[in-house]
């Protein structure tokens, strides 16, 4: 009964082929043993090729030790192939400081890359069933997750040159465990399975049985669920694709530029969709920290009446806004390096390119303009400043006025405040007079000597000092 299910669901999603080398990640536990078992009743019908991988995370000693010998036994015994590996997962954890779950899992991938590769793998099965997806589709719901990632756990999806296939997800843990009682098949059990310290754990304790109370079929409706909610992202994801090709303006694999007001009649939920497809581009996976927060400060940028903009993301994206073109570009580490510049002594008129990406230009006006061209502006009373203007970086003890402020501030504060990363300070214009007033950080702070919202003062003819920011994109 449970076999034909099984084998149903492969038919439905077109799990597998004939003759193909199936890898499966076997853990010992009851999951992929019933998996492993179960691929290995239709080996002969199918023609399947399968090899069991296991990876020894060396989290429990000689326990764990034991699961590998486990696994390596059952194969033996079932003529399968069997490749294994201890690895030094806690090593692992201490040297890049990610949880245990975390190295895991990039330990376990990395392994099943390196069978997948030997074998020449069609498919990478995995044991996930229809318990795993309520609880890791009702986290992502808690943690706030949006798109694609709400729809869970995918029955299937490419995985390098292989595919990654799920065949269990339409039986529940109970079913597995008929399974193994009808097979009279043994497993090794991990006691941390059983611990509340992972927020999976407390789902699977606490939620999921009141959940199973009131319907004791919830985790086949959340499969469906699931797969219902995929073909949507799709269809919404093909959508906004092509949504995104006709306003884009240019793309390079670190930097895409799209167009501000055709992208504002795109439906609101494709644009969000846009935004996601962009990440994809620079990222290839959307990064963690890149989160709903982010893109909604993105669409508030391009909503703003303001004609400029910028914000910096994590993982070096930056936004700009500049009249009708938004850039999402990662920062380049080289474009970095180029922009620790010397010290420049700026001529008013006169115009410095600072580093190849951007410069700043400087000129007398003689009354404060409604409209500055660019990215930044700095205005202030050409009396008030003493000459030359020298644009230079941050020293140690840097201190500016503020608006609003009695005294100085550190400028190391305002870097702190803005979020600006460390290794981009020492790279920051730092824009002070002759006499070392600091004037201007541009695209981050203005100092009090600005005149940014005043007004024209009509009885008085004043001169004032117009410096701007003007940003090169050269790869454009
Ligand atoms: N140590 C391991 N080596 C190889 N594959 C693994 C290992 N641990 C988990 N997997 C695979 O990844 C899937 C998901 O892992 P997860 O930790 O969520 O499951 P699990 O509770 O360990 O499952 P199981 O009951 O199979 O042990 C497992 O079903 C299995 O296919």
């Amino acid at each position: 009964m449970k076999h034909d299910r099984v084998e149903q669901f492969i038919e439905r999603h077109n799990l597998l082929d004939e003759n193909a080398v199936v890898v499966v990640g076997v853990s010992g536990g009851s999951d992929s043993i019933a998996l492993l078992h179960y691929l290995w009743t239709i080996k002969d019908k199918w023609e399947l090729t399968l090899v069991a991988a296991h990876v020894d995370h060396m989290f429990r000693g000689k326990e764990s030790y034991e699961d590998l010998l486990f696994v390596k036994n059952f194969c033996e015994n079932h003529s399968i192939q069997f490749e294994g590996i201890s690895v030094d997962v806690p090593g692992f954890i201490e040297k890049h400081h990610v949880s245990s779950q975390v190295a895991a899992r990039i330990c376990r991938y990395e392994f099943y890359d390196r069978v997948l590769e030997k074998y020449n793998g069609d498919y990478l099965a995995l044991a996930h069933h229809a318990d795993d997806q309520v609880e890791t589709m009702l986290m992502r719901m808690v943690r706030g997750s949006y798109g694609q990632s709400l729809a869970g756990i995918p029955v299937k999806r490419p995985y390098n040159n292989a595919t990654l296939i799920r065949p269990f997800l339409c039986l529940t843990k109970v079913e597995i465990e008929e399974y193994i009682e009808e097979c009279n098949l043994s497993f090794r059990v991990d006691p941390s399975n059983n611990k509340d310290d992972y927020q999976r754990n407390r789902f699977r304790h606490h939620i999921l049985p009141f959940l199973k109370k009131e319907n004791p079929n919830v985790s086949e409706r959340f499969q469906t669920l699931s797969e219902l909610l995929s073909d949507d992202q799709k269809l919404l994801e093909d959508y906004a694709e092509k949504e995104l090709q006709r306003v884009l303006i240019a793309k390079t694999d670190t930097r895409i530029v799209f167009a501000i007001n055709e992208f504002k009649r795109i439906p609101i939920s494709l644009q969000r969709r846009g935004i996601h497809l962009i990440l994809k581009y620079l990222y290839k996976v959307i990064p963690s920290n890149i989160a709903t927060i982010h893109i909604n400060q993105l669409l508030s940028l391009l909503d703003h009446e303001h004609p400029s903009g910028i914000l910096h993301f994590p993982k070096g994206l930056i936004v700009t806004k500049s009249y009708n073109q938004c850039i999402l570009a990662i920062e380049p580490k080289a474009e970095k390096k180029e922009r620790v510049f010397n010290p420049y002594t700026l001529a008013v008129p006169g115009e410095v390119n600072v580093a190849s990406s951007f410069s700043i230009k400087a000129e007398w006006i003689d009354s404060i303009p409604e409209k500055i061209d660019g990215i930044d502006f700095f205005i202030c009373y050409a009396e008030e400043i003493a000459l030359p203007i020298h644009i230079r970086r941050r020293k140690t003890g840097d201190r500016m006025t503020v608006k609003g402020m009695k005294g100085t501030k550190k400028i190391k504060d305002i870097f702190i405040d803005k979020k600006v990363p460390r290794d981009e300070r020492d790279a920051w214009p730092i824009v002070e007079d002759a006499n070392g007033h600091i004037l201007w950080l541009p695209c981050l702070k203005k100092s009090a000597y600005s005149l940014e919202g005043h007004k024209n003062e009509e009885s008085n003819s004043h001169l004032y000092l117009l410096l701007q920011y003007i940003s090169y994109n050269k790869e454009l």
